[in-house]
């Protein structure tokens, strides 16, 4: 399993943000991780990148664990944090130099690495502007491009088409979709439509626990719509989810 979660728990202050949060993905899929505001879909991705650290539980990625392996495990993964901002005076070139040299890159592997994103995500034309010029798109375009530039195989993307228009959600999604024959991509959405077409697998969470976990097709109502399914399982004044492969704690 090249993401592996076990009964991962977090709380702020006394509030808990993920209670026992367990699955796993295989390679080459995309999950979608799904959930009303608040209910922890954040948390989650942010234990698995090692920018928090859990209160219980332990997760894998790749098979490094998370927090005795967490240099190890950060380079099995990138990440595109939600709202993704930041590095305005750099050029798309620059910002993906600085991340390779955060990354502990030398010269001539970094210079492979840019090239190779570049081509990859088409930032050609753009490489040589300022991040805080470029429209929402080209910008989160160039984020992707930091969480791919070390070729990790799993992707972590926290709403990753978030505010793009729906050219620009289009394209990314085409490329996410391209990414995901080869990589594990775990990204959390509240399109719907999103996770119709492009989520081989849903984990959905409500008020910090998971809900359900399964198959897309097991979500889908008789018109290939996820959307009375998922709102059953997330509505908060809702005690009777509908029936799943609930997989939570297994
Ligand atoms: N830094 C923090 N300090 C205190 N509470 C927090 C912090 N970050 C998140 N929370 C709380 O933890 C819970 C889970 O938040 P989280 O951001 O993980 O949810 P989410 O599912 O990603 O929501 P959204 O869809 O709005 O991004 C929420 O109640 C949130 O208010």
């Amino acid at each position: 399993m090249l993401i592996d979660v076990q009964n991962l728990s977090k709380s702020y202050a006394s509030k808990p943000a993920a209670q026992n949060v367990s699955f796993s993905a295989k390679a080459g899929s995309i999950i979608g991780l799904l959930g009303s505001n608040g209910a922890g879909k954040s948390t989650i991705m942010r234990m698995l990148v090692g920018s928090l650290t859990p209160d219980a539980g332990q997760a894998f990625i790749n098979g490094y664990d998370i927090v005795t392996q967490r240099r190890q495990a950060q380079h099995q993964l990138g990440y595109l944090p939600e709202s993704a901002l930041g590095f305005n005076n750099l050029s798309v070139r620059e910002f993906l130099t600085f991340t390779a040299e955060s990354r502990g890159f030398s010269e001539p592997q970094k210079r492979t690495l840019i090239d190779n994103v570049i081509d990859q995500l088409d930032l050609g034309d753009v490489r040589h502007k300022l991040l805080g010029t470029l429209s929402k798109g080209w910008r989160q375009r160039s984020w992707l491009g930091q969480a791919l530039l070390h070729n990790p195989p799993v992707l972590i993307l926290d709403e990753p088409t978030d505010g793009l228009d729906p050219n620009q959600k289009a394209q990314l999604r085409e490329k996410l979709k391209y990414l995901g024959q080869t990589k594990t991509i775990l990204m959390s959405t509240h399109i719907l439509e999103e996770a119709e077409n492009m989520c081989e697998r849903l984990v959905v969470m409500r008020d910090s626990q998971l809900v359900a976990d399964g198959p897309t097709a097991q979500f889908l109502d008789q018109n290939g719509r996820l959307e009375s399914a998922i709102h059953a399982l997330t509505a908060t004044n809702t005690d009777q989810p509908a029936k799943t492969d609930n997989k939570a704690g297994s």
